[in-house]
């Protein structure tokens, strides 16, 4: 689908979509359960999607109704040897679709079940790396067998609890998906990582979930993380908040001259992209708190800084895009693993915003910016298959004196399929 996007305002109030990390996490703590959880504030996007039919895979039951999903868990199969035998020694296919979480959470927890399981996925997905867990596998003599190019990998075996130690700086969703498996298990582990721990803040939502459901762990400074085995998720209901990597898009518009309310934030999150905020308060926003929701305005402009991607990867192309126009020069630094995401969001972000007229370029680990006045526009960019690329080109629309057409634009649908759908509703002008 290619969109042409007339340069317009954005104005009145855009209530954010439910955190799409917090709503697979809510949707593995329910589904590892022993009773029945309503999980609340849920879209089904393209990645959530993934992740409930995962589940379903190894027992668990979800229905739908609106935004609530009534799931009983599928602890007792994870518990009950018998059990095990009878409901789940088949092979269980996983399509994880295009989501690294649904893969990265679900590979560990496929081993505490009965039979093997096939992962499938598309786009990217077979090129995100997932070596940390094979070289467990290789040690713990789990059998796992990968092919080229699109994912297609199927794991037998079952994981031991013990020690475990890897780098920080791959991605946080292999320990996330430790975390997940590992207080299951009959016996206690230790998780060390290595090297300083990036997406610190995607941790910090796994622990605060499982804690909800009844499972802790003990985190020494986000280094070490000590698991006590014999575990179980007790069933609980759960809201899941807004989310603060979409949020992102809205809070950049509104620094770039948009006018809006961004909705259904909690001010205390632990979220790590909420750093949105603190990024554009050092590039010269100020925020108004209404209710839940976030007023930014830059009242003397926008300025160039320095910005650390090292703990919000996500939110980097919409911050660029607002570098693009702040005054000065913007670095941002830490930001190799956007290499690793949908598409290359460096060279995405770089390429796309250069056609419009921006002074962006792709460092090896990052961008080097020099603001401009304005943004002319008039041409065809790329989303790159990538939602956060597409979303960006979007508000980047607001902001140029001509019209854009983005292609491959359906892609929003991974993370946020009203996209569009809101975007127009706040004034978005779209042919
Ligand atoms: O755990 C999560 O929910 C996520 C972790 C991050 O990945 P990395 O840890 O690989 O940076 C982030 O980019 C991704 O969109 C969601
Ligand atoms: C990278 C993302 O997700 P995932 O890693 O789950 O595919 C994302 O949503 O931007």
């Amino acid at each position: 689908m290619d969109l042409t996007i007339q340069p317009h305002k954005l104005s009145g109030t855009v209530t954010v979509p439910p955190s799409k990390s917090l709503a697979h996490r809510a949707v593995i703590c329910a589904a590892l359960s022993d009773g029945t959880c309503k999980i609340d504030n849920i879209a089904l996007s393209d990645d959530i999607i993934a992740t409930t039919e995962a589940m379903k895979a190894f027992g668990a039951v979800i229905e739908q109704d609106g935004s609530t999903l009534t799931i009983t868990g599928a602890g007792q199969y994870v518990t009950d040897a018998k059990a095990n035998e009878s409901a789940t020694t088949a092979e269980h296919l996983i399509d994880c679709n295009e989501s690294g979480s649904t893969l990265r959470f679900v590979v560990p927890i496929s081993t505490l079940f009965q039979g093997a399981s096939r992962f499938v996925g598309r786009g990217n997905l077979g090129k995100r790396p997932l070596t940390i867990f094979y070289d467990i596998f290789e040690e713990q003599g789990i059998s796992y067998k990968p092919t080229e190019g699109e994912l297609d990998l199927v794991v037998d075996g079952n994981l031991k609890p013990g020690n475990f130690s890897f780098p920080g700086n791959v991605s946080s969703q292999f320990i996330t998906g430790l975390l997940f498996t590992l207080p299951l298990l009959d016996g206690d582990s230790v998780i060390t990582i290595t090297t300083p721990l990036e997406s610190i803040g995607y941790i910090d939502l796994t622990l605060d979930v499982m804690n909800a459901f009844g499972v802790t762990i003990e985190n020494e400074g986000h280094q070490l993380f000590r698991i006590s085995g014999g575990q179980s998720y007790k069933a609980t209901d759960y809201r899941v908040e807004g989310d603060y990597s979409q949020a992102a898009f809205f809070l950049c518009a509104d620094a770039l001259g948009n006018d809006l309310l961004v909705d259904d934030l909690s001010m205390d999150s632990l979220q790590g992209d909420r750093a949105v905020v603190s990024i554009l308060e050092a590039m010269g926003v100020s925020f108004e708190q209404q209710g839940n929701g976030l007023i930014g305005t830059a009242k003397d402009g926008l300025h160039g800084t320095l910005i650390d991607a090292a703990q919000c990867p996500d939110i980097i192309p919409v911050v660029a895009l607002t570098a693009c126009l702040s005054e000065g020069k913007t670095e941002i630094i830490n930001a190799g693993r956007l290499r690793i995401k949908e598409c290359d969001r460096l060279q995405a972000t770089a390429s796309e915003l250069k056609k419009l007229g921006a002074d962006i370029e792709e460092l090896p680990e990052g961008l080097l910016i020099h603001g401009v006045k304005s943004l002319k526009g008039g041409e065809t960019v790329w989303s790159y298959k990538d939602h956060r690329i597409a979303m960006m080109l979007a508000i980047a629309a607001t902001v140029c004196e001509q019209p854009i057409t983005v292609t491959d634009a359906e892609c929003v649908s991974k993370s946020y399929p009203n996209f569009w759908e809101d975007y127009k509703a706040i004034g978005g002008k779209i042919q």
